[in-house]
């Protein structure tokens, strides 16, 4: 159990379901998101993301299981579980012909926020999403991504213990999910909101996110930091290691082989480098793939084998290959269930 998972759960799902008649659209989902974290809902369209949203602030019923907000069952306690949780849509609406100022001091009105602290607290809010220069501008006039950030503040007015954003960067430019990002980063990391993120953007998620779920037709097929997806990928070798040796033969290659953990050696085609000190001789660039860090015994069976190490490179999954290889995969997704 890690240092996180040692405080209680900000968001539980417990066997959590729900059905439109005979479709499952979410299926048994389990999990927990602890305080501070940065969790991401990572799946294809349809996958049963906004289901399991509306779910956890009581917006829709489920047909079994609990979700508990702040300790709270959603779906008995809605409005309290409001009052913890700021929600941001995939579309987020303002009343257009207002100013972004009036909008959030609007929205502080409705959360019961004392007039002078609701209009000093969305100007802080706008100048802490990059909006205070057009805090008087009407949100008509607004870009995606400008909208998106007022979104935040939006949300944030209110004070929230979680904030659940659904494809927050969808529409927006690189530039603006860069930025977008680095808030979302930065609320997390300073003022230890809870954040979970809904988005089939695999990078975006990969850069923010201290865990991931992989949520496939209604189901969580995988969950966990990058490393621990990686281990989980139905027996795959996890670990990748790029060496440089000189000179290459089978010996060392069987020597390599022999590793515990090492499940493959590939020689990299046209990975020879020449080597300065003897120019007739190439440098052999091999992959080794394994179950585990092998780097120590790969380093020993080399210079056991009277070769010359020249480079070491750990080679890590990225989350795209994790994500293609389950969303691609529909055997290994059976056995996965
Ligand atoms: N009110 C509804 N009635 C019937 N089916 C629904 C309803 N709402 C959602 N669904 C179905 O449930 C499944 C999950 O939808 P959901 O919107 O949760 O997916 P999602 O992962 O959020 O996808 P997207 O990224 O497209 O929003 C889809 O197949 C959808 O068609």
């Amino acid at each position: 159990m890690t240092t996180i998972e040692a405080a209680e759960p900000v968001i539980q799902l417990k066997n959590l379901s729900k059905t439109y008649g005979d479709f499952t659209a979410v299926d048994r989902l389990n999990l927990n998101i602890y305080p501070g974290e940065i969790y991401g809902l990572l799946g294809p369209n349809g996958a049963g993301k906004t289901t399991t949203i509306l779910m956890m602030l009581g917006l829709t019923e489920p047909a079994s299981g609990e979700a508990l907000v702040c300790g709270l069952d959603a779906t008995r306690n809605p409005m309290q579980v409001k009052r913890k949780v700021g929600y941001m849509p995939d579309d987020v609406g303002f009343y257009e012909d207002r100013s972004a100022l009036d909008n959030l001091v609007y929205t502080a009105r409705l959360n019961r926020i004392p007039e002078a602290e609701a209009r000093s607290r969305a100007l802080l809010l706008l100048e802490r999403v990059g909006l205070a220069e057009v805090a008087h501008k009407r949100t008509g006039t607004f870009s995606r991504g400008m909208r998106q950030r007022l979104g935040l503040a939006d949300v944030l007015i209110k004070n929230p213990q979680v904030i659940i954003l659904d494809e927050p960067t969808l529409g927006i430019d690189p530039e603006g999910v860069r930025e977008l990002l680095a808030l979302i980063r930065d609320l997390s990391r300073n003022e230890g909101i809870t954040v979970l993120l809904s988005s089939h953007h695999l990078h975006q998620v990969q850069q923010i996110c201290d865990r991931v779920g992989l949520f496939v037709q209604g189901r969580l097929i995988a969950s966990g930091d990058i490393d621990t997806l990686s281990r989980q990928l139905d027996g795959a070798p996890a670990y990748r290691i790029e060496l440089d040796v000189l000179p290459w033969n089978e010996s060392l290659e069987t020597a390599l082989r022999g590793v515990d953990g090492v499940t493959d050696v590939q020689l990299t085609p046209g990975g020879g480098l020449s080597d300065s000190n003897s120019p007739n001789a190439e440098l052999a660039t091999v992959v080794v793939s394994g179950t585990e860090d092998t780097t120590a015994g790969l380093t020993k069976a080399v210079i056991d084998a009277g070769a010359s190490l020249f480079g070491v490179r750990p080679l890590r999954y990225g989350l795209d290959d994790i994500y293609h290889r389950y969303f691609e995969g529909g055997e290994s997704r059976e056995r996965l269930g």
